[in-house]
């Protein structure tokens, strides 16, 4: 696994007097697939105990690997875990979120904790009928990076969170990466567009670039390390050296060289507008998503 990037200002590391300064008591996970896993263990190693994070999984393989990693306490039934929580993180997919919501409607009526959803085009307003009740609600949108805690979540509040429970929401993400508050819902959508689908278009990237060097003949061994050494060094510079994307790729472009002749063939083949088509119909199919469960 990789280390965790070097600390800057703009994705510095939660440490774990960082976790502890919103203090939730506990924090129920419904769902523990991928993200929950990740999140779980982003606050495990930012120094949060075990001992305040349940977490409800029907499937006992994810649930056994979650307490014998973690050592959390693991549950079936997600009203179990719920019970007498401070937060309840979402982490189910968007199919069954209704269900799951409706079902917990009445533990979290009692003990109205913050919920934060991290479901892809859900929105805000669809969770609240679904709780049929008013609680403070954030939607999250985080990314499998959160895994090596170097995850980038787009968060939005609606107006019965408190600036407390906002922290709390902004600690729990942001021990798995960098945060940014997002102030229009639906922007949301882009957001997932953007930064939740991501790292798959990079991954894309990273695959086409391994391909055509072994179409060349380059052993493919050699052509993914070099390839995804790539990724990470362009990624590592992006966020440590303090330079625009643009300013960073005029800097490896030498006049009538080699990279001039590549962009040449990116623009030929309009990759900018390709990349707009591909964030337009992730933006719609999580538009979709939304009106496809209300
Ligand atoms: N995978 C990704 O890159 C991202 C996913 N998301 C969102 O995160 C959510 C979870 O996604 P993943 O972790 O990838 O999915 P996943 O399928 O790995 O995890 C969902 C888990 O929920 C469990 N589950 C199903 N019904 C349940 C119930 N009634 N109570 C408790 N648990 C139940 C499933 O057994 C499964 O393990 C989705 O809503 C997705 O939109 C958000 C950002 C990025
Ligand atoms: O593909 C999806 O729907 C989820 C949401 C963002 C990343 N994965």
């Amino acid at each position: 696994m990789l280390a965790p990037l070097d600390p800057t200002p703009s994705l510095r590391m939660p440490t774990p007097a960082d976790s502890r300064l919103p203090n939730p008591r506990s924090i129920a996970f419904i769902g523990g697939g991928n993200m929950a896993r990740s999140l779980i263990g982003a606050l495990i190693r930012g120094g949060a105990r075990a001992g305040s994070i349940a977490v409800a999984e029907p499937n006992a393989e994810l649930r056994d690997a979650l307490a014998r990693d973690f050592g959390v306490a693991v549950h079936d039934a997600a009203r179990t875990a719920a019970q007498g929580a401070d937060v309840l993180v979402l982490a189910v997919k968007p199919q069954v979120l209704k269900t799951v919501c409706t079902d917990l409607a009445k533990v979290a009526a009692a003990s109205r904790p913050l919920v934060i959803s991290i479901a892809a085009g859900i929105r805000i307003e669809q969770l609240r009928a679904w709780f049929d009740t008013d609680l403070p609600i954030v939607r999250a949108m985080p990314n499998t990076p959160a895994l090596i805690g170097a995850g980038a979540t787009g968060l939005i509040a609606n107006d019965s969170t408190s600036a407390e429970q906002r922290a709390q929401a902004e600690a729990i993400l942001g021990a798995a990466g960098r945060t940014v508050w997002i102030e229009r819902e639906e922007l949301m959508d882009t957001v997932t567009a953007l930064s939740g689908s991501g790292p798959a278009y990079f991954f894309l990237l990273v695959e086409a670039l391994e391909e055509a060097a072994v179409a060349q003949g380059l052993p493919r061994e050699a052509a993914r390390a070099l390839a995804t050494q790539t990724c990470l060094g362009a990624g590592r510079m992006l966020v440590e050296d303090g330079e625009s994307p643009a300013r960073l790729r005029e800097r490896v472009t030498s006049p009538g060289g080699t990279t001039a002749a590549a962009l040449d063939a990116f623009a030929a083949g309009d990759l900018r507008g390709l990349v707009a088509a591909a964030v337009d119909a992730a933006t719609r199919r999580g538009r979709e998503l939304s009106e496809q469960y209300s």
